[in-house]
């Protein structure tokens, strides 16, 4: 068992926050065997992902798929008219919510060793902190109070009581027309499912392009596709102001609308949390500070998931929420910058990406290897071949990095995470015998297509056809003999 240094007291591991973040520290620590309070303000633990993030988007993405699907009149059944119910959509996404919560439910986290306070935790001094006034003393402290969305500030843009990720789940009935500022991850995924719900989207993105993270030809197949599904996206177009006939868009546009959304990133959870007092520092952001081991600038106290400056994933905050837990309470030096992470923007072809991306790979004189998916046997039979597989190789032909676009690519991405993570070269890839017919024979294919262009390159071929004139000389000699 660790020995701890708190006071009788004192709660040896205080965790802020019980997200995705908060409950991996929590319940790590726990099966450390340190003594673990983890404080949540909402009715119940989960987080952003579960309520309001990952999982109703996925849900809603999935009906949105099925509705477009059942529209386009496939194999010659008509297609179908009228209006989506949005009310039995959201019951749908309501219920994956609610048979996945129990996983993150205040029971599971006691039976795991972890003591659940409800409340809104406010630090009071470097080592204490209360909670909705109660005063607790800590030995270490994790704050994981997550992220919010940021609204941006346009004149007249309140008063239309804009939708953010956490309040579109209250819909009561489909905007006919939706506006959509930002189009990030959030902004793609829930344009294209509200077009496909029935909504007329635009879509309005500051920059030049969809999705900035990723490379410009997958952002592009996004927009080919948000396109199709009728969205009308428009670039250089940040809203600036709202007057009677719409939001006055900065390409001089105008976008009529009766409802916004607002997805143009997000911003820490950490007003209020009286981070001065405690002497963490924060960045200019409001994001908290850490070094390599999630440490904060007050040593007692650490910082996991998207209140931090690292990306911001579910995935990856359970990862810090590993980390943490084994820094804070064994003493190690868990390094998050170790940790390599994937991504995937969920839209139709999704978007997922690993490691080195194509851009940053020729940059840097990586060899880069692509497929289209129109030489997927998969993607033919299924009619979406609107896709690539990218590999990003080093000079011994390792892989350090793939971007996949198509369906199911967020699947195909984990075996390229596997790839990168531990180096693997083609000649090993090429090795696996991967089954046929499948959206990953795009990274097999890849991978061979590559084996084989070295195989011909010539100091290779030299020595196969050195090797191939001893074999016949032996079958000659062979022969003679007999
Ligand atoms: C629409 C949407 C879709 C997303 N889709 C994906 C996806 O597909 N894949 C993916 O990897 N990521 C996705 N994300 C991102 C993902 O949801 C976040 O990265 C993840 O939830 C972060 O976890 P966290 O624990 O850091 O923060 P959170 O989940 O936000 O948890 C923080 C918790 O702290 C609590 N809290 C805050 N302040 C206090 C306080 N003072 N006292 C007590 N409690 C407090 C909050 O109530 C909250 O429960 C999505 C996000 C959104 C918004
Ligand atoms: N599939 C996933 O993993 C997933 C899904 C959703 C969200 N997330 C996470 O949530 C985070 C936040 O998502 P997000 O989409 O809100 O943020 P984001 O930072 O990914 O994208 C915001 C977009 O809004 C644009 N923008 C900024 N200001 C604008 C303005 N005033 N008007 C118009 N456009 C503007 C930006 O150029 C950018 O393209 C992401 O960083 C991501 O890590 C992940």
């Amino acid at each position: 068992m660790p020995t701890s240094s708190a006071r009788p007291d004192e709660v040896e591991l205080v965790v802020v926050g019980g997200g995705t973040a908060g409950i991996l520290t929590a319940t790590t620590a726990a099966a450390l065997g340190a003594r673990v309070v983890m404080i949540e303000r909402a009715p119940a633990p989960g987080g952003d992902c579960l309520w309001t993030g990952c999982v109703p988007s996925k849900s809603l993405l999935s009906a949105a798929r099925s509705v477009a699907a059942v529209r386009a009149g496939a194999h010659g059944l008509p297609g179908a008219t009228g209006d989506v119910d949005l009310g039995s959509v959201l019951a749908a996404v309501q219920a994956a919510i609610d048979r996945i919560a129990p996983d993150d439910s205040v029971e599971t986290l006691t039976a795991a060793g972890v003591e659940v306070r409800r409340g809104t935790a406010r630090f009071t001094g470097p080592r204490s902190l209360e909670v909705d006034g109660v005063p607790v003393g800590f030995d270490q402290a994790v704050v994981a109070t997550g992220s919010e969305p940021r609204l941006p500030a346009v004149p007249g843009l309140a008063e239309l009581a804009p939708l953010t990720s956490d309040t579109v789940w209250g819909l009561e009935t489909l905007p006919a027309r939706l506006l959509v500022l930002g189009g990030g991850s959030i902004g793609c995924e829930l344009a294209q499912a509200f077009a496909r719900l029935g909504s007329h989207v635009v879509l309005a993105e500051v920059g030049p392009r969809l999705l900035p993270q990723e490379d410009a030809d997958a952002a592009e197949l996004v927009r080919h596709a948000l396109t199709f599904d009728g969205v009308d996206v428009r670039f250089g177009a940040a809203a600036v102001g709202v007057t009677a006939g719409g939001v006055t868009l900065a390409d001089g546009s105008t976008a009529r609308a009766d409802r916004v959304l607002v997805a143009v990133g997000r911003s820490p959870r950490t007003a209020g949390l009286g981070l001065e007092a405690a002497g963490v520092a924060v960045d200019g952001q409001g994001r908290v500070l850490v070094d390599d081991h999630l440490r904060t600038s007050n040593p007692a106290v650490w910082a996991a998931g998207d209140v931090t400056p690292h990306p911001q994933y579910t995935h990856l905050a359970g990862v810090h929420g590993s980390v943490v837990a084994a820094n804070a309470v064994l003493g190690l030096r868990r390094r998050a910058s170790a940790v390599l992470v994937p991504r995937v923007t969920f839209t139709d072809p999704e978007v997922a990406a690993v490691g080195l991306s194509p851009e940053q790979g020729r940059t840097q004189g990586r060899r880069v290897v692509r497929v289209e998916h129109r030489a997927v046997d998969r993607a033919v039979a299924e009619q979406r071949t609107d896709g690539f597989t990218t590999l990003v190789l080093d000079r011994r032909r390792r892989v350090v990095g793939a971007l996949v676009v198509g369906p199911r690519a967020g699947e195909t991405i984990g075996e390229a995470a596997l790839a990168v993570q531990r180096r693997v070269s083609v000649s090993a890839l090429v090795g696996v015998t991967h089954p046929y017919p499948t959206f990953n024979d795009g990274l097999w294919n890849a991978a061979v297509g590559e084996y084989r262009s070295w195989l011909g390159g010539r100091p290779v071929r030299s020595v196969l056809d050195a090797l191939r004139r001893i074999r016949r000389a032996r079958r000659q000699a062979g022969r003679r003999l007999g």
